[in-house]
């Protein structure tokens, strides 16, 4: 049912005129409840301008960025810097949402770089170390309801009508119906980028953890694509949804580059002061049958190498965030999570957050966990930057949303790729631990290719 009493945007701009504006410049952000809409459409319809998407794993929420209204834009990752200027956006904001459903209203949906101390290369020359964008429409979908926010700035002399007008306007365009997503292509050409150079790091690790300078150390490297035709955004996504049910399905338009992903991985959610996280390392591929799958995830749950890779992340967890948390509930054993391609350990954590703590202070704890990065901390982030042949940009990186309502989510952006046009970077990593193996870990990076991969047109 649609709220039939909502207040419509005309009135409530009225009113806010009359009232008189506290700012120069001031932003409104109005949300209200809208018939269904097919989420791919929309983003498709959006392609005037940058875009973002966000599916969450458990198919709940589904967010469609239409248009950059306000971008908060960093060339460091200072998480403190974040949250202070998000605060200050939405104290100055005037929000009108009606609705207490996470993801609605006013809301900003970014990402962040791995390691902003690593020197950048121009792979990732379009992305900032961190950058956080308020769009200017904003689709959401929670369960059965349909909700859109309109964010826009309003000035002194504003013409109101011809404001209302253009909004209306806007918004009939983006729900048009539409028969079809455009076509996507094939692969003409991969190329494994610095596979001497990235099979010698692994050794390298291998040598440091044996020296006991490290436990863990997670490396990843880059695929590139040549495509026969342009990755078409709305067409990636829908592709990934298809074929990743159980994974979060993200996109981060900037200009004509996307970053784009589906990852079975959550950094953190936040609801009502109430804390999901997730470890998840340690891989195995699927078996043939149900016969053989049973057997090697049976052999996962009991491998030792595997164990102890997965248990560096939950001591990890455990320890982040004890400070700001009670009630922290972490099952002592894993248990196996299935995806498409491959199957990971896996332990969910929940919490409380303590009063006065903010989702960037967990995001600030938590990332990296030894999942992307290692154990100790510190020492495999300085062993990456220094071995590692890549430049992992927003890869393996914190993406998601905080709204103004301080509820949010994070994943952890991997099984992802930067599309340029007709050519994409793809990106794997695998966590060495002392009794990793580098054939076996070359195969594992492989697997996690897959997912990206088979949505590009590949086989
Ligand atoms: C680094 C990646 O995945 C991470 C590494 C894993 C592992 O090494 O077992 C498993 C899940 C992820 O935490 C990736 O997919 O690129
Ligand atoms: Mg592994």
């Amino acid at each position: 049912m649609i709220d039939q009493n909502a207040v419509s945007l005309d009135k409530l701009l009225n009113s806010i005129m009359d009232q008189g504006l506290s700012h120069n410049r001031q932003l409104v952000s109005y949300t209200k409840q809208i018939q269904p809409f097919n989420p791919l459409s929309v983003l498709e319809l959006g392609k005037e301008e940058d875009r973002f998407f966000w599916k969450r794993n458990d198919n709940c929420l589904y967010l469609v960025g239409i248009g950059n209204l306000i971008e908060l834009v960093f060339d460091r990752v200072n998480y403190q810097k974040i949250h202070e200027e998000w605060n200050a956006l939405v104290d100055k904001a005037i929000v009108h949402n009606p609705y207490p459903v996470p993801g609605t209203g006013l809301l900003s949906f970014g990402g962040i770089a791995f390691d902003d101390r690593r020197e950048p290369s121009t792979l990732w020359k379009n992305f900032s170390a961190s950058q956080f964008r308020v769009p200017k429409f904003l689709f959401i979908k929670y369960n059965d309801a349909y909700y859109l926010t309109i964010n826009f700035i309003v000035h002194a002399h504003i013409n109101s009508d011809l404001l209302v007008q253009n909004i209306q306007q806007k918004e009939q365009q983006l729900l048009q119906d539409l028969s079809g997503l455009p076509p996507l292509g094939t692969i003409l050409k991969e190329e494994e980028m610095d596979i001497a150079k990235w099979l010698q790091s692994i050794e390298n690790a291998k040598q440091t953890i044996q020296n006991h300078l490290a436990e863990k150390i997670v490396l990843a490297r880059e695929l590139r694509l040549k495509l026969s035709s342009t990755g078409e955004m709305s067409t990636v996504v829908k592709r990934l949804i298809e074929t990743q049910p159980k994974s979060y399905v993200f996109a981060f338009e900037q200009g004509d580059e996307c970053f784009l992903g589906a990852t079975p991985e959550r950094l953190i959610r936040l609801e009502d002061d109430q804390l999901e996280s997730m470890c998840l390392a340690g891989t195995a591929p699927r078996g043939e049958t149900d016969m053989a799958d049973e057997q090697v995830r049976h052999e996962l749950l009991n491998d030792k190498k595997n164990r102890e890779e997965h248990d560096f992340v939950v001591q990890m967890i455990r320890r982040a965030i004890e400070r700001y948390c009670v009630d922290i509930r972490i099952p002592d054993t894993p248990t196996v999570f299935p995806l498409k391609n491959l199957q990971h350990l896996y332990t969910p954590v929940t919490a409380q957050l303590k009063r006065d703590y903010h989702i960037f202070d967990l995001v600030e704890q938590l990332h990296p966990t030894p999942a992307l990065g290692g154990t100790p901390k510190e020492i495999a982030l300085a062993f990456i930057r220094k071995h590692e042949p890549l430049d992992r940009g927003w890869y393996g990186a914190p993406i998601g949303w905080v709204d103004h309502r301080n509820n949010g989510e994070f994943a952890v952006a991997i099984r992802s790729g930067l599309i340029q046009s007709n050519a994409a970077s793809l990106f794997a990593g695998c966590g060495i631990v002392k009794d990793s193996e580098v054939e076996a870990e070359y195969e594992e990076t492989k697997i996690k290719f897959l997912p990206m991969l088979h949505v590009l047109g590949g086989k």
